[in-house]
């Protein structure tokens, strides 16, 4: 099948119990849960998005005719290296496009797989590192995986209700917004009242990676 890429690019992970790993980045067009046009996030189910998904005109981005042309444009970003490729899958909503046949092209190459995913379509079972990011208002489907990334504070979703949901990793974002340090700080607090969870900072945005 096509995939429709908004951008990729070679960065460090910044977020997740991943943050700091040296990873290829392939951010898929389109979201289920926004269309990703200002005038419609007011109406979104999920309204804080900090990401341009629309299209695929961005550094890196394009159509791709089929999964061995994804992964060759991926390890053209990774360069020669055999040594730990890593892959992030992100979107806009990837599960909207990660298939068999991508996953299968990318192990071929070497890639270990990691996903950043809203759990509103199941993950691919082949994907190597589940994060899972639940939306206040959407349906979550995908309950297990290695990390869950909560973004906080966020109306209409208890955290305590998430901590018997099968993740290796509870993990609290700080909301990014114009109360962000606010919302770091009752981040922390809930840490300090609820160890089950441990604090996920955007660190490329402290360092100005993409
Ligand atoms: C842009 S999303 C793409 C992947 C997928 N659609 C999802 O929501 O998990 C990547 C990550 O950024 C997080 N995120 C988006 N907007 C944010 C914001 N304003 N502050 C903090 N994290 C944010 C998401 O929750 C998710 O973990
Ligand atoms: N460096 C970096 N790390 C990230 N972790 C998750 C990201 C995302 O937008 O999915 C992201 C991103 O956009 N850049
Ligand atoms: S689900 Fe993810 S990509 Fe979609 S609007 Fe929300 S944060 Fe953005
Ligand atoms: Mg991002």
């Amino acid at each position: 099948m096509t995939y429709s890429v908004k951008e990729m690019f070679l960065t460090l992970q910044g977020e997740g119990v991943n943050a700091g790993a040296r990873a290829v980045f392939v951010r898929f067009a389109g979201c289920n849960l926004w269309s990703g046009r200002e005038q419609d996030r007011a109406s979104a189910i999920c309204r804080f998005c900090d990401t341009d998904f629309v299209g695929t005109d961005g550094l890196g981005g394009g159509k791709f005719a089929d999964a061995a042309a994804l992964v060759a444009a991926v390890e053209g970003f990774w360069g020669a290296a055999a040594e730990r490729r890593f892959v992030v899958l992100t979107g806009g909503e990837p599960m909207l496009q990660v298939d068999d046949a991508l996953v299968a092209a990318l192990h071929g190459r070497g890639f270990r797989i990691a996903i950043e995913s809203n759990g509103t379509l199941a993950a691919h079972p082949g994907i190597d590192w589940v994060c899972i990011s639940p939306k206040a208002g959407s349906a979550v489907v995908q309950r297990s995986g290695d990390e869950l990334k909560l973004v906080w504070p966020q109306t209409g979703i208890d955290p305590v209700a998430l901590e018997d949901w099968d993740f290796a990793h509870h993990l609290l974002q700080p909301l990014d917004d114009p109360q962000a340090a606010a919302n770091q700080a009752a981040c922390i607090d809930m840490v300090m009242a609820r160890p089950r969870w441990r604090l996920s900072l955007q660190t490329h945005k402290m360092l100005g990676l993409r």
